[in-house]
């Protein structure tokens, strides 16, 4: 019988053995050959999810994580990794730096869904182990994954330490969002604490097609705050449009995407555009707003996009009997959602800024 090991080699397809195998696999790693250049890479899988890809016999200055699937159901960016990881395992994408590609929540792809048991994307920085309202410590999968997503990034990011000097730390979380956004493709800058946004990182993800950019200021418990906090890299989630099913994403959609991506792996020269404010919508983020009742409720309708701005003084939500209203002209809904758990984040709001 065929081993999973040489089901890998052979299909490349790593989204599908990840699918079957949903909170773990046990780990191997192969040699591949680049068909064009001839040139070596390693190709380790670590878990269920986890795979890194490190050039052989070849200085790399970039460690690079791509994640996908945090959020089960936001497939598009599942897709867009699983072809640049079957690309690369077949020998058809030339490698020229350290990547690091993480399936987040397996589980939670197979059912369609979000999460299974809670929202990983709230589990990091040690959010795995806090008490949000059900219990403190590993006390589901979906923790103990985070702790190992963690445990990953930290691991890989030390690794590359030793794979020569001057190095730079990447990490694009890649997700959808459930609404539909005025801004099709946008980007959350997390907390950068004092320290000055890169323009560059903004260059980057317009060519990625992404010109909308929150910049947080608080500490959050997402993946990309994990990584930009603990290690310095240059990290961000990555809204890439509207959650579908998997199959059902118009992938021409993400043609910029993929091809930045893919010259970013490669080493290939980027030829980015140069920084000019006007090419960006920024805004910075104004009202956090937790659901903190089991009565909470949106002042607005389901179909109400992502960056509908409102009036001063405007209800968005009831939070028990607390109106919460909107306090500076310009100030526009993100990532409403009142079925979170008591606790956590139902709704953003945001201000137009500039950097
Ligand atoms: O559309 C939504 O309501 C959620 C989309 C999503 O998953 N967004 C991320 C943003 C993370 C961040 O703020 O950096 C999330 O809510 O986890
Ligand atoms: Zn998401």
């Amino acid at each position: 019988m065929e081993t999973i090991q040489q089901q890998l080699q052979q299909s490349g397809d790593f989204l599908t053995i990840t699918r079957a195998h949903e909170w773990s696999l046990p780990g191997f790693d192969f040699e591949v050959t680049n068909k064009q250049s001839q040139q070596k890479s390693k190709v380790t899988v670590l878990d269920t999810g986890i795979i890194l890809f490190e050039p052989l016999d070849r200085q790399t200055t970039k460690d690079i994580v791509l994640s996908s699937g945090v959020h089960g159901n936001e497939t598009a960016p599942i897709e867009i990794c699983a072809k640049l990881v079957q690309q690369l395992i077949v020998g058809e994408l030339t490698l020229a730096e350290r990547v690091l590609f993480l399936f987040g929540n397996p589980a939670a792809m197979n059912i369609g869904q979000r999460f299974v048991e809670e929202n990983m994307n709230r589990l990091f920085s040690g959010g795995h182990s806090i008490d949000q309202g059900q219990g403190a410590g590993l006390i589901n999968k979906e923790r103990h994954r985070a702790l190992l997503l963690e445990n990953t990034v930290r691991d890989f990011f030390e690794q590359g330490d030793k794979c020569g000097p001057n190095r730079q730390r990447y990490h694009y979380d890649l997700h959808t969002a459930i609404r539909g956004a005025k801004y099709d493709k946008f980007a959350v800058y997390p907390h950068t604490h004092g320290a000055p946004r890169k323009k560059e990182q903004l260059q980057f993800l317009k060519a990625c097609g992404v010109n909308t950019i929150l910049l947080s200021n608080s500490p959050t418990t997402t993946f990309s705050y994990f990584s930009a906090r603990q290690f310095g890299a240059d990290a961000f989630t990555v809204e890439l449009g509207k959650v579908r099913p998997f199959g059902e994403n118009d992938m021409t959609n993400f043609a910029a995407v993929e091809q930045t991506l893919t010259q970013f792996i490669s080493g290939q020269a980027l030829n980015l555009a140069a920084y000019d404010e006007n090419d960006f919508n920024l805004f910075v983020i104004s009202q956090i707003i937790d659901r903190t009742h089991e009565n909470f409720t949106l002042n607005f309708a389901d179909d109400v996009e992502n960056f509908t701005d409102f009036p001063v003084g405007t209800i968005l939500a009831y939070d028990g009997d607390n109106a919460i209203k909107t306090q500076q002209p310009g100030e526009a809904i993100i990532f409403p959602n009142a079925q979170v758990a008591i606790g956590q984040r139902a709704l953003l709001t945001v201000i137009p800024t500039s950097i």
